[in-house]
């Protein structure tokens, strides 16, 4: 049995205005410690499928399990980084981090601990007692890191984290988190617009199509990929043959008009 199961998943919202069938048809499995990517145009549901499966929107119709069983959004299940960190400004890097550990009635000194070490394994060392301000994009996001994987979440969701980043930033940070993702066996689930970053960080790609949102094509990434860091695959040969398959599938979904 898959890690998680998104079965027959069909989403539509109802608003005064209008109605829109976001998601149609979508059935899809997920391993564990596996990385997948969720790819496609903007408006092809990606964002209202994370909310499903993270339990936090109920589908019009489908079912989705996580080891077997519905996600549960009190017990920490699902770990989130998104665009924005999120970081409480009044607070400490220190007292952030260890927010979702107090929240959740897990801090103790070795939880403690162990986030204090993460941190400075992913070079924070030093900033525990300064305020979110005072630090820049790229580390804020690492702080983030820290918070999500200290409450040790069984799936990660990762929604365009790197996309306010500049360009040096978001390849450093993609090396830092598949590193670390590797090391803890995580599973996660990565939303992106960017083609690039899908395939150098992923296991498989579902490349969505839209009106309404479906999954149209799995890529499954070559294994000389797979095993590299995200920075060693883009400069892979096998690279460019990934992405031009993927761009020319886009292209048929959504052809140009320029
Ligand atoms: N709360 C809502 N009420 C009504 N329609 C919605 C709502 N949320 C999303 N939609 C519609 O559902 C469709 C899918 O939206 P969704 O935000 O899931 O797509 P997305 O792929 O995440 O987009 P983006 O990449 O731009 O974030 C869109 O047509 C959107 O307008």
């Amino acid at each position: 049995m898959s890690f998680l199961q998104v079965q027959d998943i069909h989403h539509t919202y109802f608003t005064k205005a209008s109605v829109t069938t976001a998601l149609s048809d979508i059935s899809l499995t997920v391993e564990e410690g596996e990385f997948v990517s969720f790819l496609g145009p903007s408006g092809c549901g990606k964002t209202t499928l994370l909310s499903i499966i993270s339990s936090l929107l109920k589908p019009t119709q489908g079912t989705v399990l996580l080891e077997n069983k519905p996600v549960s959004t009190s017990k920490n299940e699902i770990g989130y980084m998104l665009q924005q960190d999120y970081l409480f400004p009044w607070k400490t890097i220190e007292e952030n981090i260890l927010l979702g550990l107090k929240l959740s009635k897990r801090l103790n000194e070795k939880t403690k601990l162990a986030a204090l070490s993460f941190l400075s394994q992913i070079g924070l060392k030093g900033v525990e007692k300064q305020l979110p301000k005072q630090l820049s994009g790229g580390m804020r996001q690492r702080a983030a890191l820290v918070r999500t994987l200290a409450t040790e979440p069984k799936l990660l969701m990762l929604d365009e984290p790197f996309s306010a980043l500049d360009y040096q930033t978001k390849l450093k940070l993609e090396d830092l988190v598949s590193r670390t993702l590797d090391e803890f066996g995580k599973t996660a689930i990565l939303v992106t617009h960017d083609i690039g970053e899908a395939i150098a960080m992923s296991d498989r790609i579902f490349l969505f199509s839209s009106k309404p949102g479906k999954v149209h094509k799995i890529f499954e990434m070559p294994e000389e990929l797979k095993r590299l860091s995200p920075f060693e695959a883009r400069n892979h040969a096998a690279f460019q043959g990934v992405f031009q398959a993927i761009w020319k599938e886009m292209e048929s979904l959504e052809p140009r008009k320029y």
